[in-house]
């Protein structure tokens, strides 16, 4: 991959985004340029420079050696900026239609530079504002699909493979999924976050043995199973869209995991999403995870018939349990981020962003009891229709 290294680390303001978008002759000279930093995540820098003129964008992303969410008390690799820019790269090398070009990295100022995706929007923001977006899931089920069997020892040589794996040994950014995702809000952890309202509902989950033992299981596959390239951080958040286009940015957190990591936290996100409306305007929501789920399960099947790189690909049955165990897991997955964005360190607006106390405080119990059942339940759905039961079946 390739990512220079040049001038030593300083993290960017405006005006020096400026300067080093000129000095990297990324506009005509003397155009008039206006920077802003935009960065809404947890952790990085975005600063967004456009020509005035003829309006046309680039975005600067830079890691800071700590995590912005909570301040320089908790630093942070600079690494995680070569995973991005590399994550893209290879993405691109499969589904160069769903991640924005990078146009240039430099590993000394952990800065990508990228394209320009303002014309797209947060799929978050737009769900949230109501917008259904017909195609989200028909390309998030691809991108899934195709970056998950192309990265693996079933759709590339076994041995590439390992040191592609070894490129994207990602310890710290997968540290913090470990903690955040899998373990803190299963315990009384400083990092959880959540009003005192729901302590109850809380403490009941820190009690609870049966979940401790399948939120134990779940976070071992993610620390063993090194299956596929995993954008490793696929919430709503980390998606443009609009009706036509769909934009994947942010895999900072690319490792090699078990493949139904990404499925189970895009799943979770549409979930959250529909916790937060009225019953009767869900069904956008299901139909994302359907189709997600269809589209995924089918460009998988066609790329293991016909470009499979393993022996026994055509052995019969094989294909069938790996989809079945994909499915499992990312239900449980999915039970856990379900969880960990409602009482752990990070929240969504989804919820966060619901006005009335009372209201959310309902919506974020449904939340708990939901991703509960999610976890322990998880061999037991047979399907995507699952998810639908079970919202309504933890309905207060
Ligand atoms: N390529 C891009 N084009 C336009 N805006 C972008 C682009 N990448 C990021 N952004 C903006 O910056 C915000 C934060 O970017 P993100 O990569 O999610 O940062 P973090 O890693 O801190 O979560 C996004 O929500 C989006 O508004
Ligand atoms: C201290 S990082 C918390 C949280 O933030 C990341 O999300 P993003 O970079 O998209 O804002 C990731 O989900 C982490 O778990």
């Amino acid at each position: 991959m390739t990512t220079v290294q040049t001038s030593v680390y300083e993290p960017l303001t405006e005006p020096k985004a400026v300067s080093l978008a000129v000095r990297l002759g990324l506009f005509r000279d003397g155009a008039p340029l206006l920077c802003r930093e935009i960065g809404d995540g947890n952790l990085n820098l975005v600063f967004h420079i456009v020509d005035q003129e003829t309006k046309q964008g680039v975005i600067i992303k830079q890691a800071l050696p700590y995590a912005k969410v909570v301040g320089e008390s908790w630093p942070l690799t600079l690494k995680r900026a070569v995973i991005e820019s590399n994550a893209l790269r290879t993405f691109a090398s499969y589904v160069p239609q769903y991640v924005p070009k990078v146009y240039y990295s430099d590993e000394s100022l952990a800065i990508t530079v990228m394209e320009d995706l303002s014309r797209l929007q947060i799929a978050r923001k737009g769900l949230i504002e109501g917008k259904t977006y017909p195609l989200l899931s028909q390309h998030i089920g691809e991108f899934v699909a195709k970056t998950a069997f192309y990265t693996s020892d079933f759709g590339m040589n076994q041995q590439e493979k390992k040191k592609l794996a070894q490129s994207f040994v990602n310890p710290e950014l997968c540290k913090i999924t470990e903690d955040l995702v899998f373990t803190d809000p299963f315990f009384d952890h400083e990092t959880n976050n959540f009003e005192d309202e729901l302590r109850p509902d809380v403490e009941a989950l820190w009690r609870d043995d049966r979940l401790h033992l399948e939120a134990a299981k779940l976070k071992r596959k993610f620390l063993t199973e090194a299956d596929v390239l995993l954008h490793g951080d696929l919430h709503t958040g980390s998606i443009f869209v609009s009706a036509d286009e769909t934009k994947v940015i942010d895999p900072e957190f690319a490792f090699y995991g078990p493949i139904g990591f990404d499925l189970g936290q895009f799943f979770a996100n549409l979930l959250l999403n529909a916790l937060s409306r009225p019953e009767l305007e869900r069904q956008p929501l299901f139909d994302h995870i359907d189709r997600t789920w269809d589209v995924f399960a089918s460009v998988f099947s066609t790329l293991w018939r016909t470009e499979s790189v393993e022996t026994y690909a055509a052995t019969p049955g094989l294909l069938e349990d790996v989809l079945r165990h994909a499915f499992i897991d990312a239900v449980g997955f999915a039970g856990c981020e379900v969880i960990r964005r409602t009482i752990g360190l990070a929240h969504v607006a989804d919820l966060d962003g619901i006005e009335h106390k009372d209201e959310r405080l309902v919506a974020k119990r449904h939340a708990l009891r939901l991703g509960r059942r999610l976890i322990i339940e998880r061999a037991e759905l047979t399907g995507t229709d699952g998810f639908r039961r079970l919202l309504a079946e933890t309905k207060q």
